[in-house]
């Protein structure tokens, strides 16, 4: 499944993407005034492989959930239950995510790909478990690879259903206490850049706290075998990142875009990424969170984000915010005369 979803990811396509600029041009507006959200119209043609590309309508938002081995190692304030009790929030329509996705009309759907515990069924969660946890990523693999790949199928499988269900855009989403620390350690191990300069404050840690978590990272880095993207992947990742992975790779082989959230499911595209080159041209930053690891995981995708509001939160409440603007960016193309229809005379030179 997971080598045939590669193989189904397209780069973007040249002829989409010169129509969609040149359709740009004709709009009745200065040639781009609309600054970043043209280029948003534009990758989002050149990846659907038509211009103007279709509403990334309705929007999905999918919730990975995971617990980590490495909270023992002290490097969240949290403790780790509150993973499978924001789960159960969700699935009460009580979070942020809740609350984001209902402004902006897109569904949610919960999955539980590692949570250390079992959890009461709902209608909106998922239970797709490739483990009840990883193992403490910083005193060896976090995960085997042939769970690795579990989790990434059933991220892509996630991506598929929904898009089968009539999704027309994918919103990525995270919930798993100390998943900054996995974060930090692939977005150093993917982008070459050193601990302390990719490792944040997650949910709010003291300088003591965070002094410690930069050790875990550096030492994660040091016992785990680096070299293949599922072996770093499972080596110093997280259930959820790999479930992320597959469900941006899914959705770019479905042809539908993918709104990504924060530090997360920056982590988690990087290793798609690395599976598939072409995966970031279907990819949108929703915005950039205040996570450090965040901005070279970005830059490393060649993506620039929509929205800058200092959130550090994840859950997918970035996405979600970028949603209406990914929305405005591709209507313009749709409903906006151009010159000529509307008579409306160009600028002269
Ligand atoms: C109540 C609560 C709700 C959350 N929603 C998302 N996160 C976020 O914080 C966690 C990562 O931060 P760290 O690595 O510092 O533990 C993840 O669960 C992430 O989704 C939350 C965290 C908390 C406490
Ligand atoms: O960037 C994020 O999405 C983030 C930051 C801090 C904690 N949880 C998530």
């Amino acid at each position: 499944m997971l080598e045939e979803t590669i193989a189904a990811i397209r780069p973007a396509d040249a002829r989409a993407l010169a129509d969609a600029r040149a359709h740009q041009d004709r709009l009745t507006k200065p040639p781009g005034s609309l600054g970043v959200l043209e280029e948003v119209a534009v990758r989002l043609a050149g990846a659907a492989g038509v211009s103007p590309p279709p509403m990334p309508v309705p929007a999905a938002l999918a919730i990975f959930a995971a617990d980590h081995g490495v909270h023992a190692q002290g490097v969240s304030p949290w403790p780790q239950e509150v993973t499978q009790q924001m789960v159960a929030n969700f699935v009460a329509g009580g979070a942020v995510a809740n609350a984001f996705a209902a402004q902006t009309g897109a569904t949610v759907t919960v999955v539980d790909v590692g949570v250390a515990a079992d959890l009461a069924p709902a209608p909106s969660l998922l239970v797709m478990k490739a483990g009840y946890g990883t193992a403490d990523l910083s005193a060896g693999p976090a995960m085997g690879v042939p769970q690795a790949v579990q989790a990434v199928e059933s991220g892509i499988s996630v991506a598929r259903s929904l898009v089968e269900g009539g999704a027309r855009c994918l919103i990525t989403g995270d919930m798993g206490i100390a998943n900054t620390t996995a974060s930090a350690a692939l977005i150093s191990a993917f982008t070459g850049k050193d601990a302390a300069l990719v490792t944040g404050r997650g949910t709010g840690i003291d300088d003591e706290t965070h002094t410690r978590k930069v050790a875990v990272v550096r030492r994660a880095l040091s016992v785990n075998r680096l070299g293949e993207p599922l072996e770093t992947l499972a080596g110093v990742g997280g259930f959820e990142h790999a479930a992320l992975a597959g469900f941006i790779l899914g959705g770019a082989a479905a042809g539908v875009p993918v709104i990504l959230d924060g530090v997360i499911a920056g982590a988690a595209a990087l290793v798609a990424q690395a599976l598939a080159p072409a995966v970031a041209d279907h990819c949108v930053a929703g915005h950039r969170s205040a996570e450090p690891g965040h901005a070279a995981a970005l830059e490393h995708l060649g993506l620039r984000p929509l929205v800058d509001l200092e959130l550090r939160l994840g859950e997918g409440t970035g996405g979600l915010l970028a949603h209406p603007l990914v929305c405005a960016a591709v209507r313009v193309m749709h409903e906006v005369a151009t010159f000529d229809s509307a008579g409306v005379t160009e600028k002269s030179g």
